[in-house]
C-alpha cells in the first residue's frame, strides 16, 4: 500500500470516529452509532470504533488537559476534534505531526465556522503534542457520582480507582469454547475455561466461528452457568437469556433448556447463536414475571436486567447515557423476578442470580434482602476451582470487578449467587 493510500484510510477511520462521537453526545450508545459508519470499509469501521472507544475513555482526562490550553471552550464539534486528537497523540502513540496535520484538515473541511477554528486547533494540539508528562499525571476518568459514591462506600477509594484503571485498559476479547466443537480455540486458557485474546482482536477474522467452536462472552459472564452447576436432563429456566451466552452453556452441559426473553428480536439472536453452535433449546417469548412453566424446576438462571454497570470497558459511553435515575425502578424488578424464579423451583432447587453490575443494590443488598424475604432459601456454597476466596462476600455471594485479575487483563463486574430452595 503506497503511502497516500494508507493516510486516506487513517483519515476515513478518523471522520467515522468523530460521527460516533457526535452521535453519542447526542445520547446514542456506541452500538447505535454504528450503522452511521455503515458506508466505510470494514477495517476503517473497526478502527473507527476503536478510536471513539478510546477517546471516551478519557474523555475527562482529555478535557483536564486541554482546559488550561483554551481561551473559551470551543465548540462540541471542536472541542470532540481536540480529543480525538490528543488521545491519538498522548494515550495511542501516534505520529504527532501527521494527528496534527490530520485533524487541523478535519476542521477546516468542517465548513466556514471550521475554517476559522484550524489556526486554533493547529496551536492548541502542537501544545499537546508537548504534554505527555502532564498526560501521564493526570488520573484515569472518574465514575460518575451515583455510581462512585456506592463503590467507595462499599470498597474503598483504592478499589475505586483501580477499577477506574481498569475501565480505561478497556475489555480483552473472551470466548467460552463449545465442548462440542471440532477446533482448536483461540487465545491463552483463562482458569475459568475461557479462552482470551488482547483487546481490539477482530471476532470476524477468528477461525470457528461459522462452525460454532466457540462464542463471545466476558469470563465473567461465563462464571455464572459453572456455579448454577447443570447436569445432564436437568428442566432449567434462562429467564432473561438474549442474547443466549449462558443458555449456550446449559445447552452444553446437557440441560433441558427453556430460554426466556421478554423481547422477541433479541430471542431471535439466541436461536441463531443455538443453531451455530448446534444446540437446541425451548425459546418463549414473555414476561418473566409471569411465566410459570407446565411443572417445578430442578433450576433456573436469573441474569436479572441491570444497570450494566459491570461493563464500562466495553461501553464507556454508558455513564454518560445513564444518571442513576431507573435505578429504584431496576432494584425493584429484580427483586420481584428474584421471588417469582424462586416460586417456579421444585422443592430442593436452585437458582442463580446474577447481574453485569458494579452497585451493591443490584447485587449484595438483593442477596440479603432475598434471603430476609424467603426464610426457606439457603445460599449454596461456591464451589468451582476458579473461585478465589477474597471474591466471596458475607453472605457467600460472588462480588467480581474489573479490579480483579489484573495480571491477565481484568474481568467485567458481575455479582452472581447460587440459591437452594428447601427440600
Ligand atoms: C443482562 S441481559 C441477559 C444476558 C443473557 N443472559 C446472556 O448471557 O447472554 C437481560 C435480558 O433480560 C431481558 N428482560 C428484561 N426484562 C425482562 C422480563 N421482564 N422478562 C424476560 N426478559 C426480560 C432483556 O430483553 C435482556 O435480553
Amino acid at each position: 500500500m503506497d503511502k497516500s493510500q494508507g493516510k486516506k484510510v487513517g483519515n476515513a477511520a478518523r471522520a467515522g470516529a468523530l460521527q460516533l462521537l457526535a452521535a453519542i453526545d447526542d445520547g446514542a450508545t456506541l452500538d447505535e452509532a454504528a450503522a452511521l459508519n455503515g458506508q466505510l470499509a470494514p477495517a476503517d469501521r473497526a478502527r473507527a470504533r476503536r478510536l471513539a472507544l478510546e477517546t471516551l475513555r478519557r474523555r475527562d482526562r482529555a478535557d483536564a488537559l486541554l482546559a488550561p490550553m483554551l481561551a473559551r471552550r470551543p465548540r462540541p464539534e471542536i472541542m470532540r476534534i481536540l480529543r480525538l486528537a490528543t488521545v491519538e497523540m498522548l494515550a495511542l502513540d501516534e505520529a504527532a505531526h501527521g494527528v496534527v496535520n490530520t485533524y487541523v484538515g478535519l476542521t477546516r473541511a468542517s465548513g466556514r465556522k471550521g475554517q476559522a477554528a484550524a489556526g486554533m486547533v493547529n496551536a492548541v494540539l502542537r501544545r499537546v503534542a508537548q504534554g505527555a508528562a502532564a498526560w501521564a499525571d493526570l488520573p484515569p476518568q472518574p465514575m460518575p457520582g451515583w455510581l462512585r459514591g456506592p463503590v467507595v462506600a462499599t470498597w474503598g477509594e483504592a478499589t475505586a480507582l483501580a477499577i477506574e484503571a481498569a475501565h480505561e485498559l478497556g475489555a480483552p476479547l473472551d470466548l467460552t469454547p463449545n465442548p462440542a466443537g471440532k477446533g482448536p480455540v483461540p487465545g491463552t486458557g483463562l482458569p475459568s475455561g475461557s479462552h482470551r485474546l488482547p483487546a481490539g482482536t477482530q471476532v470476524s477474522a477468528l477461525p470457528g466461528y461459522d462452525s460454532g467452536d466457540w462464542w463471545v462472552q466476558d469470563a465473567a459472564a461465563a462464571m455464572a452457568v459453572p456455579l448454577l452447576d447443570p447436569r445432564p436432563g436437568e428442566r432449567i429456566a434462562d429467564l432473561c437469556a438474549a442474547p443466549g451466552g449462558k443458555t449456550l452453556q446449559l445447552a452444553a452441559a446437557g440441560a433441558q433448556v427453556t430460554a426466556l426473553d421478554i423481547s422477541e428480536s433479541r430471542l431471535a439472536r439466541v436461536a441463531e447463536n443455538l443453531a451455530r453452535c448446534g444446540f437446541s433449546a425451548q425459546l418463549v417469548t414473555a414476561d418473566a414475571l409471569t411465566w410459570r412453566p407446565d411443572r417445578p424446576l430442578d433450576a433456573v438462571l436469573l441474569d436479572a436486567p441491570c444497570s450494566a454497570t459491570g461493563t464500562i470497558r466495553r461501553h464507556p459511553e454508558l455513564p454518560r447515557l445513564r444518571d442513576g435515575a431507573g435505578l429504584d425502578g431496576l432494584t425493584d424488578l429484580q427483586a420481584r423476578l428474584i421471588d417469582h424464579a424462586l416460586s417456579i423451583l421444585k422443592p430442593g432447587g436452585r437458582m442463580v442470580y446474577a447481574t453485569c453490575s458494579l452497585l451493591p443494590a443490584e447485587g449484595e443488598d438483593q442477596l440479603a434482602a432475598a434471603l430476609g424475604r424467603h426464610p426457606d432459601v439457603t445460599v449454596e456454597p461456591l464451589r468451582a476451582s476458579f473461585v478465589q476466596p477474597g471474591w466471596i462476600t458475607a453472605q457467600g455471594g460472588l462480588r467480581l470487578r474489573p479490579d480483579l485479575w489484573p495480571e491477565r487483563g481484568g474481568m467485567d463486574g458481575f455479582f452472581i449467587a447460587c440459591l437452594r430452595k428447601s427440600a
